[in-house]
């Protein structure tokens, strides 16, 4: 009988648990997103975000709680020489989100290549064509948009996504979105997370949560 009561309990507390990494070249603003996510959704007794970030060397790891599932975030460096510890995070995450420095990639189209755009590229490519990102929701914040020499969302979406995920290195069929932020100033914060919690539902069956 205790057994059961227990049982029955740990059922009905338990949530279950996406995880989510964060990638993105070096200074893209993924530490500064992640503050701000912390900050938001830690409940009023939450400290304020910390803005005055590093650059990350190793990985940042929080898990906010919202009302149905708990979100683990994995905030981990851009740096070049770290790149390559991304994919140890690819087989366990339930989605990717990409940021971008909309101030350092030219004028947003692949054919100019100006700026770090043809980086950018090269790195989301890698993301999108590794067998373990297969089929897992993709979401792509345009950011820095508070700064006036900022490359609108809608050309890098044109410019930069759109032709990357339509190429032949655009790989597998997944959900994806294309959305406008400031980290800097926490627009578009609330929106980024309240995508991610929908798709990272949508496509449990393919990748399902941890029950905590
Ligand atoms: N104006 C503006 N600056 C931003 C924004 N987001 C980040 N920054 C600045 O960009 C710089 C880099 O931000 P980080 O969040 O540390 O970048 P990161 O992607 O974590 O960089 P790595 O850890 O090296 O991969 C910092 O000086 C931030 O204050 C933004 O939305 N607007
Ligand atoms: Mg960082």
């Amino acid at each position: 009988m205790y057994h059961l009561a227990k049982g029955l309990y740990l059922y009905a507390t338990s949530k279950h648990e996406y995880s989510v990494i964060l990638l993105g070249l070096d200074n893209a603003g993924k530490t500064t997103f992640h503050e701000q996510v912390k900050s938001l959704f830690r409940g009023p007794d939450a400290p304020p975000p910390n803005l005055r970030t590093v650059p990350t060397v190793g990985q940042n790891v929080s898990t906010i709680t919202l009302p149905d599932m708990y979100l683990k975030l994995w905030d981990v460096g851009g740096q070049m020489s770290l790149r390559n510890l991304w994919q140890s995070y690819y087989s366990s995450c339930h989605a990717i989100v990409f940021i971008i420095d909309s101030t350092d990639v030219g004028d947003g189209n692949i054919e100019s290549g100006e700026g770090r755009l043809d980086e950018c590229r090269a790195v989301l490519e890698d993301v999108l064509q590794h067998s373990d990102t297969e089929g897992v929701p993709l979401l792509i914040l345009a950011n820095k948009q508070d700064r006036e020499d900022c490359v609108e969302t809608i050309r890098i979406k044109e410019g930069l996504v759109k032709k990357v995920m339509e190429g032949e290195k655009g790989a597998s069929i997944r959900d994806s979105r294309v959305l406008s932020m400031s980290a800097l100033t926490g627009d578009g914060v609330k929106e980024a997370i309240e995508w991610v919690r929908t798709r990272v539902q949508w496509n449990k069956e393919s990748r399902p949560p941890v029950m905590r």
